[in-house]
């Protein structure tokens, strides 16, 4: 079930210099839905995803989180709220156990900087329930687990540091399909437990409709259109609606070029 409004992006502008990068983003994410933004290389995707994690900021518009406006100064502030990001490689560290890997950068310790493993392997194990995985052992180093289950302990990681919303920057980009759909089934089961939100990036019309609810297509820093997942019969339908809108833009591009 798809919820109330968690993030709400608009009219977002970012320029690189003279490279206008965003131009008047609008977006909505509501609990529970696996959001797609799908797009070319340059396309943008990359800039949004670091505006709405806090790593860079608008230089108009305004972010609305769960109903309020956010200005964000750091990734800290998005942190803070329940947003965590996560980028290409699904990094995993072979020579460490499951457990440790869960908690990577976010070691529980006690008072006195000692691990607490008993409280992670604890929580490892949750992490991993949530998206579908029973592991009775998390002790094991990840180098003697499968390629789908690394990435899972991966996945897992994520989800268990994103409260709220995870933005994941193509996270099946290096991944065969069938890994890429295990990933995206790992997403999925995460959103509907959670009732968190996600926005998925990819340039994979296959992972974008495997994964979404909902997908947003943008090309050259505009959201040329959004379309529920159920309203788009296959990724075939999804590509040719994709080709005819980018032709008209174009077309429209080439009108407003002569005319000037
Ligand atoms: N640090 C930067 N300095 C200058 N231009 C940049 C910078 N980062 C991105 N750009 C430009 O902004 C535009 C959008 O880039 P962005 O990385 O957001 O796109 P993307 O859709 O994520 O592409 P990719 O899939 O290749 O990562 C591109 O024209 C890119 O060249």
């Amino acid at each position: 079930m798809v919820g109330e409004e968690l993030l709400r992006v608009v009219d977002v502008w970012k320029s690189y210099g003279t490279v206008v990068a965003l131009r008047g983003v609008n977006m909505v994410v509501r609990r529970g839905e696996v959001v797609a933004l799908l797009g070319d290389n340059g396309a943008g995707k990359s800039t949004l995803i670091k505006i709405i994690s806090g790593y860079l900021r608008p230089d108009r518009g305004q972010l609305i989180f769960e109903g309020k406006p956010v200005r964000f100064k750091s990734p800290l502030d998005a942190k803070a709220l329940g947003i965590e990001v996560v980028h290409q490689d699904l990094a995993v560290i072979l020579d460490l156990p499951v457990y440790r890997n869960i908690f990577l950068t976010h070691e529980v310790t006690n008072k006195l900087g000692f691990l607490k493993d008993d409280i992670m392997k604890e929580e490892a194990k949750k992490a991993l329930d949530a998206i579908g995985i029973t592991m009775p052992d998390v002790d094991v180093k990840v180098e003697s687990l499968s390629g789908g289950l690394r990435q899972a302990v991966a996945v897992a990681r994520a989800t268990y540091f994103a409260k709220k919303l995870l933005l994941m920057d193509e996270p099946t980009a290096n991944l065969n399909l069938v890994e890429a759909l295990e990933v995206i089934d790992y997403i999925r089961k995460f959103v509907k437990e959670r009732n968190a939100g996600v926005i998925f990036v990819t340039h994979n019309m296959i992972h974008a409709f495997a994964a979404a609810d909902r997908i947003y297509f943008i090309d050259k820093g505009r959201i040329l259109f959004e379309r529920r997942k159920d309203e788009l019969s296959s990724p075939d339908d999804l590509e040719m609606l994709i080709e005819k809108i980018v032709e008209e833009r174009e077309k429209e591009e080439r009108y407003e070029y002569q005319k000037a």
